[in-house]
């Protein structure tokens, strides 16, 4: 079968709000096309000791994608259009030009996969299927995740910001709201922490199936995670599916501008004393997001940041 390949021009520095701003209109597995040299992080988790000299950075990025042409890709191409146009408003995206070529590959999904290896977030292990544990890690807290249609095995900043923070304020106690679940990466960390129970909602169906093979990956009891589909910051009938004043902690790992009008709903939702950790914030957007958390009644307790990435913690006090 040919897949229809899509190229996207952008910018090197834009690349990743590009590529989670794809995850959330339900495009995975995009592959990078830049000069940007690696980082030692990028070469460690590459196995990668010796580079051969690369052509000086020009700062453009291709990004990669792949639709099945008996989908409608005329409407999701749309709907990039339209998720570029909105980032647009708040960084250069460059070109945001878009070209259509087709490919052979008819395995371009598990292909990809190939290039995801097991890795450590700290002491945690995430680990792929197809690889085994290590006789040095079983000791270790051990996540099953495969790469999927969600959003979430722990490789990006954002998620790796917010499982640090989770390992700082779970307790065996925590009841936790993680707005925009994804894989689930988040909701099933903490409860291998000794959280007591966790709610994920996402916007994305494709969350779905995704949470629902971490789950069993992970031997996550069918009750102790559940997932609502539905958007929380508007829809009346999803806030209180959740519940109010319920939770002692909420992740909220979503790009800055959805925090913007997540932050004063989900005040409700949280307990007195509940702890927000949200991620997913560019440098650039951090004053913003700090100001919303603040008028929303929170007091900022700590700030985390990872590469161009911030992740703000507050408390309802
Ligand atoms: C960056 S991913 C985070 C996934 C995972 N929690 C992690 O930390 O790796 C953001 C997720 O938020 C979801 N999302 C975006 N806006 C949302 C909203 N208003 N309510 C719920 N989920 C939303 C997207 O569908 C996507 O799955």
């Amino acid at each position: 079968m040919k897949w229809n390949k899509y190229t996207l021009k952008t910018r090197s520095e834009a690349e990743d709000v590009v590529i989670a701003a794809l995850a959330d209109i339900g495009i995975q597995g995009v592959e990078i096309e830049d000069k940007q040299p690696l980082t030692r992080l990028d070469k460690e988790q590459m196995f990668v000791d010796i580079l051969p000299d690369s052509p000086e950075d020009d700062g453009i990025a291709y990004l990669h994608f792949y639709l099945d042409p008996e989908d409608d890709n005329e409407t999701m191409l749309g709907n990039v259009k339209k998720e570029l146009d909105e980032l647009r408003v708040f960084i250069d995206i460059g070109e945001g030009t878009i070209t259509v070529s087709e490919t052979e590959d008819k395995d371009w999904i598990n292909n990809w996969k190939k290039y995801f290896h097991q890795f450590h977030v700290d002491d945690i292990l995430i680990i792929p299927s197809w690889e085994e544990i290590q006789p040095e890690d079983t000791k270790k807290m051990i996540l099953h995740i495969d790469p999927g249609t969600a959003f979430g095995t722990g490789m990006h900043e954002t998620t790796q910001l917010c499982i640090r923070q989770l390992k700082k304020y779970v307790t065996e106690d925590t009841n936790l709201l993680d707005v925009g679940t994804g894989s689930g990466i988040l909701s099933i960390i903490a409860l291998k922490l000794g959280a007591q129970s966790a709610v994920g909602t996402d916007l994305d169906p494709c969350t779905i199936n995704a949470v629902k093979e971490n789950k069993e990956a992970n031997q996550i009891p069918e009750d102790a995670f559940r997932l609502m589909i539905g958007n929380i910051i508007d829809d009346e009938k999803i806030q209180s599916k959740v519940g109010y004043e319920r939770y002692d902690i909420v992740t909220a790992n979503i790009l800055a501008d959805v925090l913007l009008s997540l932050t004063p709903v989900i005040v409700h939702q949280m307990k007195k004393g509940g702890i927000y950790i949200t991620s997913g914030i560019l440098d650039v957007k951090e004053q913003e997001v700090r100001k919303a958390i603040e008028d929303a009644g929170l007091t900022i307790v700590e700030t985390t940041r990872q590469g161009e990435w911030v992740s703000i913690t507050a408390q309802k006090r």
